[in-house]
This record gives C-alpha cells, sequence and structure tokens, in this order.
C-alpha cells in the first residue's frame, strides 16, 4: 500500500484560525490548513513549519508546533493513502501574504467557512477548536463524498 505523508497546520489566535484559499493543485479553491508533502530526508515538523513558510510567510518553531491529529484519507480507485499530520499553533512571527499557492484569512471560530471546505473538516474541526487531539480515517467518493469513516478523541500522540 502507498502511502503520502503530508502536514496541516492550523494557526490560533484568541477566537481565529487562520485558513488559506487554495489557488491551485489538489484542493483548489477550498479553505484549507497550510501544508504539504514532508520531503525526504525532513522531519514532519520541519515539513509542517516549511510549508506555512512557503504558503503564506509565517515563521514557526518547529518545537512550537503541537501535533493534534492523525488522518488518514483514502479515495475510491486510488491506492494512494494521504497520511496528513495536523499541528496547531499560537506562536509564530509575522504577518501572513498572499503567495502563488494561497490567500491567508483569519476567520473566527464560530464563522469558519465550512462550505467552502474539505467536507471532513466539518467533522473534526470541532475537536481542534475545543482543544483535543484525534485521529482519523476517511474513505472518499471524489473529492466530495464520504463513504466511511472513523473518529476518535485521543489525550496524546
Ligand atoms: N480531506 C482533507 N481535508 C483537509 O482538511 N485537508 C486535506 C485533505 N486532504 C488533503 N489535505 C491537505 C493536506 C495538505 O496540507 C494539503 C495537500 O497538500 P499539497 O497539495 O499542497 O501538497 P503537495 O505535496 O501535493 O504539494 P506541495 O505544496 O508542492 O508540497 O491538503
Amino acid at each position: 500500500m502507498n502511502r503520502k505523508v503530508l502536514t496541516l497546520v492550523l494557526i490560533r489566535k484568541l477566537n481565529e484560525v487562520l485558513l488559506g484559499y487554495k489557488k491551485r493543485g489538489f484542493g483548489v479553491n477550498k479553505w484549507n490548513g497550510f501544508g504539504g508533502k514532508v520531503e525526504a530526508k525532513e522531519g514532519i515538523y520541519e515539513a509542517a513549519a516549511r510549508e506555512l513558510r512557503e504558503e503564506c510567510g509565517l515563521v514557526v518553531l518547529p518545537v512550537n508546533l503541537e501535533k493534534i491529529g492523525l488522518i488518514n484519507f483514502e479515495f475510491v480507485g486510488d491506492p494512494l493513502i494521504l497520511e496528513v499530520h495536523v499541528f496547531t499553533s499560537t506562536k509564530y512571527e509575522g504577518h501572513p501574504f498572499e503567495t502563488e499557492e494561497m490567500l491567508p484569512k483569519w476567520f473566527h471560530v464560530t464563522d469558519i467557512p465550512f462550505d467552502d471546505m474539505w467536507v471532513d473538516d466539518k467533522l473534526w474541526f470541532p475537536l481542534f477548536l475545543s482543544g483535543k487531539k484525534f485521529k482519523g480515517y476517511f474513505l472518499f467518493q471524489g473529492h466530495d463524498v464520504i463513504l466511511k469513516h472513523n473518529l476518535e478523541n485521543i489525550t496524546c500522540f
């Protein structure tokens, strides 16, 4: 079974979350966290910090990233499993700016644009927003329909 290891970073301020509108590639036209593929010989935390910086200019030290989720995505007809490591942080430097890939925007926690996000986000964001950690699995048919899923709250990674 093939796996692609990816990162997803959700930066938080008191009552806001930073999302990016994806301008190209996988998940185009959706609001998402920042992230991408972990390169060979790169640690997962380092990869998460690098993708955040590349996609919106914010600088976070890998040590200031807190791992909050691990989600495996499978797509019907595709043998590739996406293993997504989800992180959060409130300790960052800089101001987010638009890049070739993402248009960043802060959203109030009560106003997350779920209708324009991956459909799984609606299920696990409440755990993230309430400070919980989780593991999940989602089987997709295409990019908009979840055929099967499980999601469990865990205490630590
Ligand atoms: N169902 C889903 N729900 C979600 O919230 N995020 C998802 C998701 N499926 C994938 N992602 C995230 C993980 C990762 O941050 C991003 C996909 O990464 P990218 O396409 O940016 O990575 P690639 O490695 O293809 O490109 P690079 O940016 O060049 O590294 O989308």
